[in-house]
């Protein structure tokens, strides 16, 4: 039996991780795309998960959600396991958690101001003033006060991925997470994203999930980073230790190496074989 002292530190681990994914499988039909994932996102943190596209970053996010489910092992976020929850708790359990996704997803027919509501509206009885103070305060926190009657189809790309951080901020939640947040910006819209991540984070008591291939953009805003291949995590660290990290998986990354242990070349036969030369007499 566990010592006391040893079950009180198990609990306090448990209740310092928001998240704690325990060797997550998955698959899609014969494509296993998640071979036991194992890590925590704690509390308060922003933590990146890196990964080459393709190599199950989004996959692993649906679990998060509970719109996918497991083959084997669990995921549990803050202390219920995803998977175990009836309709009820999981639609509850979701209220806890923003999302922002690469396609913004916003209503193109609706002004800024209304997208930002509509959550709002759907999910609270909350009186149409105080929505009113709440929405522009969710604006300003992403510098777009001043835009609320703008139509989505007015938006910058860098605007509109700011407006879908507000609407994911909309019911306050305790995690944020964000899928691919830096693809396609200028790299000016890219640096007002990622400092939002962060300021959003620390300001708010947020917990923040970075899923991205943007090894640079994730180093410089994550508290922790793990990098996820063929199915499992490969590496972990902070943004130091990776950058100096001798792993060649880390290296490769981390420096943007065409070739490593991710090959540049599709697996194939030996060239000569390919090419049908015949090995030289001895
Ligand atoms: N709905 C689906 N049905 C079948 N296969 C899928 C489905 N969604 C994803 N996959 C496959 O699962 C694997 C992982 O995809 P996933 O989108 O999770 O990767 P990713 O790391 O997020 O990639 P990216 O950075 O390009 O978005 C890929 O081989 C993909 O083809």
């Amino acid at each position: 039996m566990n010592s006391p002292v040893l079950e009180s530190k198990a609990l306090k681990h448990a209740s310092e991780n928001l998240v704690e994914v325990s060797d997550l499988h998955f698959s899609f039909g014969s494509n296993a795309v998640l071979k036991g994932v194992n890590l925590a996102i704690p509390r308060g943190k922003v933590v990146g998960i890196l990964g080459v596209s393709g190599c199950g970053k989004t996959t692993l996010l649906r679990h998060f959600g509970g719109q996918l489910r497991p083959s084997r092992g669990s995921v549990t976020f803050d202390g219920q396991v995803v998977h175990q929850l009836n309709n009820t708790e999981l639609y509850a359990m979701r209220r806890k958690m923003g999302m922002m996704f690469q396609v913004s997803g916003l209503f193109t027919d609706l002004s800024v101001f209304d997208n930002i509501a509509y959550p709002m509206r759907e999910h609270t009885d909350l009186p149409e003033d105080v929505i009113h103070d709440l929405v522009l305060m969710k604006l300003h926190a992403v510098g777009l006060r001043g835009a609320h009657a703008l139509r989505t189809s007015e938006l910058s790309g860098g605007m509109e991925r700011r407006v879908a951080l507000a609407r994911a901020i909309a019911l306050d939640p305790m995690l944020i997470m964000y899928d691919e947040p830096f693809a396609g910006l200028d790299p000016i819209s890219l640096n007002t994203i990622a400092n939002l991540i962060r300021r959003l984070n620390d300001a708010l008591g947020l917990t923040s999930i970075v899923v991205t291939y943007d090894v640079s953009e994730s180093l410089k805003v994550a508290d922790y980073v793990y990098f996820i291949h063929d199915g499992v995590v490969v590496a972990e660290g902070n943004a130091a230790e990776m950058v100096d990290s001798a792993d060649p998986f880390v290296h490769q990354f981390v420096h943007a190496k065409p070739d490593g242990p991710v090959a540049f070349q599709y697996p194939s036969r030996p060239y000569a074989e390919e090419l049908e030369i015949p090995p030289a007499a001895s």
